[in-house]
């Protein structure tokens, strides 16, 4: 069959690697003396409850950890965001080694697991779905994982992945705080881009906090012994579900702090 040799699929998620006419695709490399510190940036204003929690999920591309997103309970506000933006679910990208793993990069540089909590503007959209199209539709904060010391919030969560080791397994997961998860440091960049898997829609306002949070070893390897394949199915370890660096094109990384 003829191979159609312009969109380039990538293994996994075979979709194209670039988005045709797509000008601010992500993940992309963070170089840290092009950001422009930008003094107008608030402070970014997080308050989750963790009574919003609802279940894990492993979905085939990574372990999802779903909230209850009906009302205003788990939120943030503040930041580069002109609004609200309600929390709908918080998910990893990480490595086979500790080599890489992240999505984006800091001057070049990969950190072993990258978390994203996945927010939508509830003031200007009825639902997710609808917000996933919208420039403005989507807020996710990037957190950069480091090899250090065990994470003894992030433990809970590790000791349910067994029982989500497959894809399209799910499991009751009702009490879970995030901003555990947050780094103490306030400062972060700020971009505009898009979904790192398919839909890939270019409607993320993009928060990636300057300073990692500490995992040990044993938590990354925790993540490694997922599936992205069924139970039955030929085994496939979850691991290296990152995609490739996208091209900055015409956009300027902001920082919030000198
Ligand atoms: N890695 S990422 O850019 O943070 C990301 C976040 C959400 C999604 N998609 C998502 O949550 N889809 C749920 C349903 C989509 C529309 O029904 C894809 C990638
Ligand atoms: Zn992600």
């Amino acid at each position: 069959s003829r191979k159609n040799r312009n969109a380039a699929l990538h293994p996994l998620w075979q979709s194209p690697l670039t988005i045709p006419g797509g000008t601010r695709q992500s993940p992309i490399n963070i170089q840290w003396r092009d950001s422009v510190y930008d003094p107008f940036l608030k402070p970014l204003k997080i308050s989750y409850d963790p009574t919003t929690c609802l279940h894990i999920w492993n979905n085939g591309y990574s372990f999802l950890v779903e909230f209850d997103d009906s009302t205003d309970r788990s939120i943030i506000v503040g930041g580069p965001l002109e609004n609200q933006y309600r929390l709908k679910q918080f998910h990893f990208h990480w490595g086979a080694i500790n080599d890489w793993g992240s999505e984006h990069t800091v001057d070049s540089k990969f950190y072993p697991a990258e978390l994203h909590l996945v927010h939508w503007n509830a003031v200007e959209y009825p639902s997710f779905e609808e917000a996933v199209m919208e420039g403005n539709g989507l807020a996710v904060i990037g957190v950069f994982l480091k090899l250090g010391a065990r994470h003894e919030g992030l433990q809970t969560l590790v000791d349910a992945l067994p029982a989500v080791k497959h894809k399209d397994t799910v499991i009751e997961f009702d009490v879970f705080d995030p901003s555990c998860l947050l780094p103490s440091c306030p400062d972060y960049w700020t971009y505009a881009g898009s979904l790192t898997t398919p839909p890939l829609t270019e409607s993320v306002t993009w928060i990636i906090k300057k300073k990692p949070i500490e995992v040990d070893e044993d938590q990354l390897e925790a993540f490694r012994m997922l599936l992205f394949t069924s139970d039955g199915e030929e085994e496939k370890r979850m691991v290296d579900n990152f995609r490739p660096l996208q091209p900055l094109m015409d956009r300027t990384v902001r920082s919030s702090f000198q």
